[in-house]
C-alpha cells in the first residue's frame, strides 16, 4: 500500500512562491534571506512558529532552493545534545560549502520549542553559541514560542506561520486532485478543506486517502471517511458550543483522544469568547448557566479523583457537554478562534519559573553558606534589590555565575531588555579575569560598615572561579576563626 504521506511529499513546495496562504511571513524571511545576501543581517536566526502542517519547514527548504542554499538539517529524531549541535550545526555554520553555488548553507533545526527533553540537555544554550558565531543563516522551527528560552528568542527574528485559510486550500487541493487525475463531485474539495481546520498536511493526507483505489470521490465518500477520523478537539468544542443537540455533541467526546478531565478546561477556556455576541454584556445568562453545568461535572471529576471510581466520568461528561448545549438561548455566528487551555500553559510556566527560582537559590545559598530554603525566602529578593544598582550588578552576576535567564528572573522581568544583556555580558567579562572581579569586590566593600569579627575578612576573598560555569562561584579557603561545634561563619553580601 502507498504510504499516505505520499502526496503531501510530492507537492511539498519547490520554491517560496508555491507556498500557500502565507503571504507576509514569506516576504518576512525573503527579506531576512536577501539581508545575508548583502552581508550579515540583523538577526543571524530567525524562528518559524506556527501549528502544525502549515508549511513551515516546506518554507525553509523552498528558502534554500531559491537562494540556491545548502541545507543542513537537524531535526528531532537526531540526538541533539548540546555537544551533537555543536559539532553539526556548530562547524557548519563556520565553513563555507563547496557545492552551493553562493557559498551559504541553511542549517535548518526542527522542533526547536522542544530542547528540553533529555537528550536535548544543554541544546538550548549550544544553539545560542551557534548563533552568536554563526557566518551562516540558521531557521529554527517551532509550533510553540513558550518553549523557546527568552534568551534564545532575543537572537532570533519571529516569523508567525498562522493557520491557512480554507479559501486557500481548496485551489491548491483541487490542482493535486488534477494531477492525479482524480474526479471530486460538488461540495468534495470544500468538505476535506474545511475538515483539515488551516493544516494543509492533513487536507492532502485527507484527499489521498479517499482517493485510495478510486478515480472519481463522490461526497458520500468523505462522510464513511470522516466518520473514520478521530475528531479532533476543535471540531468537537464547535459542536458543543455551536450545536442543539445534546446527543450528538455527547457522542462526538465519545471519539475524542482526550478525557473528561482535559475536555473541561478547553470548554471553560473557550465558553466566555463564544457564549457573547457583538452588543451583548461580556457575561451573558448564557455563560452563568452553563458554568453551572460546568462546576456539578467538576464535581464529578472531583469525585472520581477521590474515589478512583471512573464510572462517574459519564456524568462529569454528560454534565460538561450537554448542560453547556442547553444552556445557549440561541447560536451565535462568526468566527472564534479557540484556544488551547491557558491554565496547562500557566502550569509549565509556573513550573519553569518555581525550577529556576530554586537554580538562583542555590546559587546564592552556596555563595553565603545558606540553605537553600533560607536562601530562597530572606537572601535571593536582597540579590535582586543589589542588581538594580548599576554599580554592583555585573559583580553580582558574575559572582553568583547567573546565566541571562536566572538574571531576567531575578529582574523581575519577563523579557530580556538591552540593559539586561549589556549587564550578562560584562559579567561574562568580568569572569575569566579574577583582578577585576576582586576590583569590584573592593568598591562594595568600601560602602560597607563595620564587620563583626566572625565575618570573613576581603583579603580571604579568593579568586572566581572560572571554571566552575553556574555552579560554584568562589574557590579557595575561607579562613575564620571559628571554635568546635560553633555555626560556620556566614558569608555575607559584603564578603563579594
Ligand atoms: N503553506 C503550504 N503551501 C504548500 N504546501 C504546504 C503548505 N503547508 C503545508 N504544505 C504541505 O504539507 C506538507 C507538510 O508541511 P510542512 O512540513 O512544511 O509543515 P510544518 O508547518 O513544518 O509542520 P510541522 O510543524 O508538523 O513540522 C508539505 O509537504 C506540503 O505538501
Amino acid at each position: 500500500m502507498t504510504v499516505s504521506m505520499e502526496w503531501a511529499e510530492k507537492y511539498r513546495p519547490k520554491t517560496l512562491a508555491d507556498v500557500i496562504g502565507h503571504k507576509k511571513p514569506i516576504e518576512q524571511l525573503r527579506d531576512w534571506a536577501e539581508g545575508w545576501v548583502r552581508g550579515a543581517p540583523e538577526f543571524k536566526a530567525v524562528i518559524l512558529q506556527g501549528p502544525a502542517g502549515v508549511g513551515k519547514t516546506s518554507s525553509a527548504h523552498a528558502l534554500a532552493l531559491d537562494f540556491e542554499w545548502e541545507l543542513i538539517e537537524l531535526n528531532a529524531s537526531d540526538q541533539r545534545t548540546a555537544n551533537v549541535i555543536e559539532k553539526v550545526a556548530g562547524s557548519a555554520s563556520q565553513m563555507r560549502t563547496l557545492t552551493s553555488l553562493s557559498g551559504k548553507r541553511l542549517i535548518v533545526l526542527d522542533e526547536a520549542d522542544n530542547l528540553h527533553g533529555n537528550s536535548d540537555r544543554g541544546g538550548s544554550r549550544a544553539i545560542i553559541n551557534v548563533i552568536k558565531e554563526t557566518s551562516q543563516p540558521i531557521v529554527l522551527i517551532a509550533n510553540d514560542l513558550y518553549g523557546i528560552s527568552p534568551s534564545l528568542r532575543a537572537l532570533c527574528l519571529e516569523i508567525k506561520f498562522s493557520s491557512i485559510q480554507t479559501r486557500s486550500i481548496i485551489p491548491a487541493l483541487k490542482e493535486i486532485a488534477r494531477k492525479e487525475d482524480v474526479m471530486c463531485g460538488i461540495g468534495v474539495i470544500e468538505k476535506i478543506a474545511e475538515n483539515a481546520g488551516g493544516d494543509f498536511r492533513s487536507a492532502v493526507n485527507d484527499l489521498q486517502a479517499v482517493a485510495v483505489g478510486r478515480t472519481e470521490i463522490n461526497i458520500e465518500d468523505i462522510s464513511t471517511a470522516e466518520r473514520d477520523n478521530k475528531e479532533s478537539v476543535f471540531k468537537v468544542v464547535g459542536k458543543i458550543f455551536k450545536g442543539r443537540n445534546v446527543r450528538s455533541a455527547l457522542e462526538a467526546t465519545y471519539s475524542l483522544d482526550e478525557t473528561p478531565e482535559d475536555l473541561i478546561h478547553w470548554i471553560d477556556e473557550n465558553l466566555p469568547y463564544q457564549y457573547t455576541g457583538k452588543g451583548e454584556e461580556k457575561i451573558t445568562t448564557d455563560i452563568v448557566d452553563a458554568y453551572a453545568y460546568i462546576s456539578r461535572a467538576d464535581r464529578f471529576l472531583g469525585r472520581v479523583r477521590r474515589r478512583q471510581n471512573y464510572r462517574m466520568w459519564r456524568y462529569a461528561g454528560l454534565l460538561m457537554t450537554g448542560g453547556t448545549v442547553v444552556s445557549k438561548s440561541k447560536i451565535r455566528g462568526g468566527f472564534v478562534k479557540y484556544q488551547s487551555p491557558s491554565l496547562w500553559r500557566r502550569m509549565g510556566q509556573i513550573r519553569s519559573k518555581r525550577n529556576m527560582r530554586d537554580n538562583i537559590a542555590a546559587k546564592v545559598g552556596a555563595h553565603c553558606n545558606e540553605s537553600m530554603k533560607y536562601s530562597r525566602m530572606e537572601l535571593t529578593s536582597i540579590y535582586s534589590t543589589l542588581l538594580d544598582d548599576g554599580e554592583y550588578a555585573v559583580g553580582v552576576v558574575a559572582t553568583l555565575g547567573l546565566n541571562i535567564d536566572e538574571l531576567v528572573q531575578m529582574k523581575g522581568g519577563k523579557k530580556l531588555t538591552k540593559k539586561i544583556q549589556e549587564t550578562y555580558d560584562a559579567a561574562q567579562q568580568l569572569r575569566p579575569e579574577a583582578p577585576s572581579g576582586i576590583d569590584f569586590l573592593s568598591k562594595f566593600q568600601e560602602k560597607a560598615p563595620q564587620k563583626r569579627p566572625d565575618q570573613l575578612s576581603l583579603d580571604s576573598i579568593p579568586a572566581l572561579d572560572t571554571q566552575a560555569g553556574d555552579k560554584t562561584m568562589v574557590s579557595g579557603k575561607v579562613t575564620s576563626d571559628k571554635k568546635p561545634g560553633q555555626r560556620k561563619p556566614q558569608k555575607t553580601l559584603f564578603d563579594f
